[in-house]
C-alpha cells in the first residue's frame, strides 16, 4: 500500500474565517469589558473558525488516542530511565483505566483509545488478553535502533501513517468532535529530539532532555545516540515519510497520519508533549495548514517540546512543568478550551442583559 500525500493534503482546508469572524463580533457585544477574558476569547475565536459555527458546539465527544510503539533505541543505547516491557505493561494499566491519561479523562468527560502500533511484544506470549480491536492494525514489533538502522521500512511507515489517517476518519465518523494525540512507548522521547533537532537546526545536545528522569551519563550517551540518528536523517529531511522511515518509528509515523487526518476532517486537535510536537513538525512539512487545526495543549519541561513549538508558532494553553505525554498535557488544558466556548456561548450580550455598553 502506497499513500497518496497529495490527495490528503488536497483535502486540507483552512479553518471557516467567517465563523471566527462572527466570534470576534459576539465577543464584542458580550457583557464584559473588550478583551478582558484575554486569551479564553481567543480560543473561542478559533474553536468557531475550527468547527465552523458561531456560538461554538460544546465539545461531547473528545478523544485522546494513546499511540503505542517500542523503541530498539532504548534497549540499545538504553536511553530511557525505565525498562522497555513498561510500554506493554502500561497498555494493559491504560485497559484497565488505572494511568494518568485515564484519571484526567474522565474528570473531562473524554475517553481514551489505546492502540498497539508497534509495541514490541506478543500479547499471547505475554499471557496477557488485549482486545482484537487494540492490536489488529500492528504495524510491527518495536522499531529499530535509529542511531544505526532504519526505524523500519518504507512500507511500514506508510502503513503507519495510513493507520493514523483511517483512525482519525473513524473517530470523526464516530462523531468526535476534539481529538487527542497520546504516546506510550520508552524511548520515544529519543526519536521526538531527532525529528526536532532536525526539523528546527538545533544539535543534539539543545533537543535532548531527562525523558523519564534520566541521569547524567545516559543523558550523555541519548544525546550520541540522537547525534548519531540526526546524521542518518539529515539527508531525508526533504521526504517527510522517508524522514519518518528513517529516524521515527511507527508509532510517531501513526500520530502523523492522525494529525493530518483530523485536519483532512476540519477536525480540531490538542496537541500534547514531545512526541506529539514532533509528529506534529513532521505534518507540517507535509501541509502547512494542517498546524491552522491544531492547540497546543501544554509546554512540556523537555527542551524539544518547547523547540517545536516555537516552530510550530503555537502558544500552549498551560505550562505546569508536566513531562509524562500519554496525551496528560492536552487533557489538562481541554477545561480552558471548554470554559472559552462556553462564555462566548451562554454569556448574555449587552442588548440581552440591559447593561450599558461602553461609549462609542
Ligand atoms: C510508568 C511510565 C508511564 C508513562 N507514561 C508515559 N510515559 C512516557 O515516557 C516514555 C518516554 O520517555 P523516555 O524516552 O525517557 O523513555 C514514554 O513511554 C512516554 O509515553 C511513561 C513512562 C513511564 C516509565
Ligand atoms: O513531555 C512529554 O511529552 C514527555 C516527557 C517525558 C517522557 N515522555 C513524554
Amino acid at each position: 500500500m502506497t499513500v497518496d500525500l497529495d490527495a490528503l493534503v488536497a483535502r486540507i482546508d483552512l479553518p471557516d474565517d467567517d465563523a471566527r469572524a462572527a466570534a470576534a463580533e459576539r465577543q464584542s457585544r458580550l457583557t464584559k469589558p473588550t478583551g478582558a477574558l484575554g486569551r479564553l476569547e481567543e480560543l473561542s475565536l478559533w474553536l468557531c473558525a475550527a468547527q465552523g459555527v458561531c456560538p461554538p458546539r460544546p465539545l461531547e465527544r473528545v478523544r485522546v488516542i494513546v499511540l503505542a510503539g517500542d523503541h530498539g533505541i532504548a534497549r540499545t543505547a538504553g536511553t530511557s530511565a525505565y525498562p522497555p516491557e513498561v510500554t506493554a505493561q502500561m497498555v494493559l494499566n491504560f485497559l484497565a483505566g488505572g494511568a494518568a491519561v485515564n484519571v484526567l479523562a474522565r474528570q473531562n468527560g473524554a475517553t481514551v483509545r489505546v492502540v498497539d502500533v508497534a509495541v514490541d511484544v506478543d500479547w499471547t506470549e505475554l499471557g496477557a488478553s488485549v482486545p482484537d480491536d487494540v492490536v489488529r492494525d500492528k504495524v510491527r514489533r518495536g522499531s529499530g535502533s535509529i542511531d544505526r538502522e532504519d526505524a523500519m521500512t518504507r512500507e511500514e511507515a506508510e502503513a503507519a501513517f495510513a493507520l493514523g489517517v483511517r483512525i482519525a476518519d473513524d473517530e470523526v465518523d464516530a462523531g468526535a468532535d476534539l481529538l487527542i494525540p497520546g504516546d506510550m512507548g520508552i524511548g520515544n522521547t529519543t526519536p521526538a529530539a531527532v525529528i526536532t533537532g532536525l526539523y528546527t537546526n538545533q544539535d543534539a545536545a539543545s533537543v535532548v532532555g531527562r525523558g523519564t528522569g534520566i541521569d547524567d551519563a545516559t543523558w550523555m550517551r541519548k544525546t550520541a545516540a540522537v547525534r548519531d540518528a540526526m546524521r542518518r536523517g539529515r539527508a531525508v529531511k526533504g521526504d517527510p515519510m522517508a524522514l519518518l522511515t528513517t529516524v521515527g518509528g511507527a508509532d510517531i509515523a501513526a500520530m502523523t497520519g492522525l494529525l493530518l487526518g483530523a485536519a483532512a476532517r476540519r477536525t480540531p486537535v490538542l496537541l500534547d508533549g514531545v512526541v506529539s510536537c514532533a509528529a506534529a513538525l513532521v505534518a507540517q512539512r507535509v501541509s502547512f495548514r494542517a498546524r491552522e487545526w491544531w492547540l497546543a495543549g501544554h509546554r512540556s519541561t523537555e527542551p524539544s517540546a518547547a523547540a517545536a513549538l516555537d516552530r510550530l508558532r503555537l502558544e500552549p494553553i498551560v505550562d505546569y512543568g508536566l513531562r509524562l505525554g500519554e496525551g496528560t498535557g492536552a487533557l489538562v488544558a481541554l477545561p480552558v478550551l471548554v470554559a472559552a466556548g462556553a462564555t462566548l456561548r451562554e454569556m448574555a450580550t449587552f442588548d440581552e442583559a440591559g447593561v450599558s455598553d461602553r461609549e462609542a
